[in-house]
C-alpha cells in the first residue's frame, strides 16, 4: 500500500552544483549476489547497491544457506557452498522484478519445494513465459495467476538441452534462464523465439557477470547462446554505479544548467540506460522521437524532461513499459497531465508529451500519485525543480533503488517539505 506521506519539492531559483555519487547498480549488484551465492567460496562484491531490492534478494539467498556479511554500505562479502538449500519458509520478494525472475528459475537447482511470492504490486507482474519454459523443460513450476507467487518443485538438477524463451514482455526471463544455464548437467542452449527484445542490455550486463563468475558462454548467433555446464567460481567484483539512477542527476544538470560530478563518465557505464545521457544533453532540443525498449527504466526520466523540452518529444515501443513497478505509461500521462492538463497523451503504447517551456517558474496543485513506484516519485521530483507546488505522495518509495535520492537533492541545496 502506499503510504499517505507526501514530499513537496520548492523550486531551486539557483543551478544545482556539487558532488553526487549514484548508490551502485541494482542490476550488477543483483546478478553478483545470485552468481557468487550459487559458487563455492567468499566473493567480495563492492561498490554495490544496498536497497530494498538487494535486500530481498540478499535475504532470500540467506534463507537457503548462503553466508552474507555487509562490512560496509557498499559490500557484500558472499559465501557459498555450490548449492542452494531449502528454504524454511516462502522467499519474500517485495516490488524486486531481478530477485523474482532470477530465483524463480536459480531455485531449480534446491531439492524440494520452493514458494516465492512477492508484494501487491509484485503479484500483477506477468512471469508466465518464464514458467512455460521451465515447465517444459522438466522443471516444475505453479502460478494460478501467471504472476507470483510462484510454487517451483526442484529436483536440484538441471537436465534441460535448450531454454526457448519469449522476452517481449521482460528480458529478466532470458537472464533468469542463461544464469541457470550454466547449473545444468550438460550445455544448455538458451534460444529467444518471438521478436528481438529491445532490453538487450540487460541480456549483455548478465553475460559479462556470468563470464566474471567463471561461466564459458558461445555466442551461436544473434537469438541464441550455448552455456558450458561449469557452474560458478567466488569472484571478487566491483560493480559499477546505476545509470538509471545517474539519469536523475543528469536531468537535475540541464534543467537548472547546473552541473553535478556523479564522480563516472557517461561512456564508463555499461548498462543499457546510460543511452539516455545522449539524450538528456540535447535539452531543451530533445529528438522528436525516443525509442523507449532501449532505455526503458530512463523513461520517466526523459519523460519529465520532455514536458519543459522545447518541442514536443513522442515516446515510442513503451509495451513493457506497463508490466513495471506499475503501468509507467498511465503513471506518467496522469502526473504529466496533473501539472498542466493536455501535457501527455497516450496514443496506444506510445507516449506524447506536448512540451511546454513556458512551465517553468509557474506554480500548480498537482499531487503526483506515485503507485508506490520509485521512478515516478523520482522523476516527478525533477518537475519539481522547475515547477512550485507539485506533491509526491510516498516519497519513501525510492527505497526501492536509490533510498537517498532525496539527501541528494537535498545536498545539493533543494528545499523538501514532508
Ligand atoms: O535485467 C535487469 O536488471 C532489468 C531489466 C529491465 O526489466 P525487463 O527486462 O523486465 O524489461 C529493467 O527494467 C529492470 O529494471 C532491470
Ligand atoms: C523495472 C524496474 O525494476 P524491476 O523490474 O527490477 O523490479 C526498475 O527498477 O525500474
Amino acid at each position: 500500500m502506499s503510504s499517505q506521506k507526501t514530499v513537496t519539492v520548492t523550486p531551486p531559483n539557483f543551478p544545482l552544483h556539487g558532488k553526487v555519487a549514484p548508490p551502485g547498480s541494482k542490476s550488477i549488484t543483483n546478478r553478483a549476489l545470485l552468481l557468487a551465492a550459487l559458487a563455492k567460496g567468499t566473493s567480495r562484491l563492492s561498490g554495490a547497491l544496498k536497497s530494498d531490492d538487494t535486500r530481498h534478494m540478499s535475504v532470500a539467498l540467506r534463507q537457503m544457506g548462503v553466508t552474507i556479511d555487509e562490512p560496509d554500505d557498499v559490500t557484500f562479502v558472499v559465501t557459498g557452498h555450490g548449492k542452494l538449500q531449502l528454504p524454511a519458509q516462502p522467499l519474500f520478494l517485495g516490488n524486486a522484478g531481478t530477485a523474482m525472475r532470477f530465483l524463480t528459475a536459480a531455485v531449480a537447482t534446491v531439492e524440494g519445494t520452493v514458494v516465492l511470492d512477492g508484494d501487491e504490486y509484485m503479484q500483477k507482474r506477468p512471469i508466465g513465459p518464464l514458467l512455460a519454459t521451465l515447465n517444459h523443460n522438466g522443471i516444475k513450476v505453479e502460478s494460478p495467476t501467471g504472476c507470483p507467487p510462484v510454487t517451483v518443485q526442484g529436483t536440484g538438477r538441471v537436465q534441460a538441452k535448450r531454454f526457448e524463451i519469449d522476452g517481449g514482455l521482460s528480458s529478466q526471463y532470458v537472464s533468469a534462464l542463461l544464469m541457470l544455464a550454466a547449473c545444468g548437467e550438460a550445455p544448455i542452449e538458451v534460444a529467444l523465439t518471438g521478436k528481438d527484445i529491445g532490453a538487450r542490455g540487460y541480456v549483455d550486463l548478465t553475460l559479462d557477470c556470468m563470464r566474471a563468475f567463471g561461466a564459458q558462454v558461445e555466442v551461436v548467433n544473434d537469438s541464441t547462446w550455448r552455456v558450458a555446464p561449469t557452474g560458478y567460481t567466488a569472484h571478487d567484483y566491483l560493480i559499477e554505479p546505476d545509470a538509471s539512477a545517474a539519469t536523475y542527476l543528469w536531468a537535475a544538470e540541464v534543467l537548472t544548467g547546473g552541473s553535478i560530478d556523479l564522480g563516472v563518465a557517461p561512456q564508463d557505464f555499461t548498462q543499457p540506460d546510460a543511452k539516455a545521457q545522449a539524450v538528456i544533453a540535447q535539452f531543451p532540443q530533445m529528438p522528436a522521437t525516443v525509442i523507449g525498449s532501449q532505455m526503458q527504466d530512463a523513461i520517466p526520466t526523459l519523460a519529465v524532461l520532455a514536458a519543459f523540452n522545447n518541442t514536443p518529444v513522442r515516446f515510442t515501443e513503451l509495451a513493457n513499459l506497463r508490466v513495471k513497478e506499475c503501468d509507467r505509461v498511465q503513471a506518467l500521462h496522469d502526473g504529466l497531465n496533473e501539472i498542466r492538463p493536455g501535457l501527455a497523451t497516450i496514443i496506444g503504447d506510445d507516449l506524447l508529451v506536448a512540451s511546454d517551456p513556458a512551465l517553468a517558474g509557474t506554480a500548480c496543485t498537482a499531487r503526483i500519485d506515485t503507485h508506490a513506484d520509485h521512478r515516478i516519485a523520482m522523476c516527478f521530483a525533477l518537475a519539481g525543480l522547475k515547477v512550485s507546488g507539485i506533491q509526491i505522495q510516498d516519497p519513501d518509495c525510492v527505497g526501492k533503488t536509490y533510498p537517498e535520492y532525496w539527501n541528494a537533492l537535498g545536498s545539493l541545496g533543494v528545499q523538501l517539505t514532508y
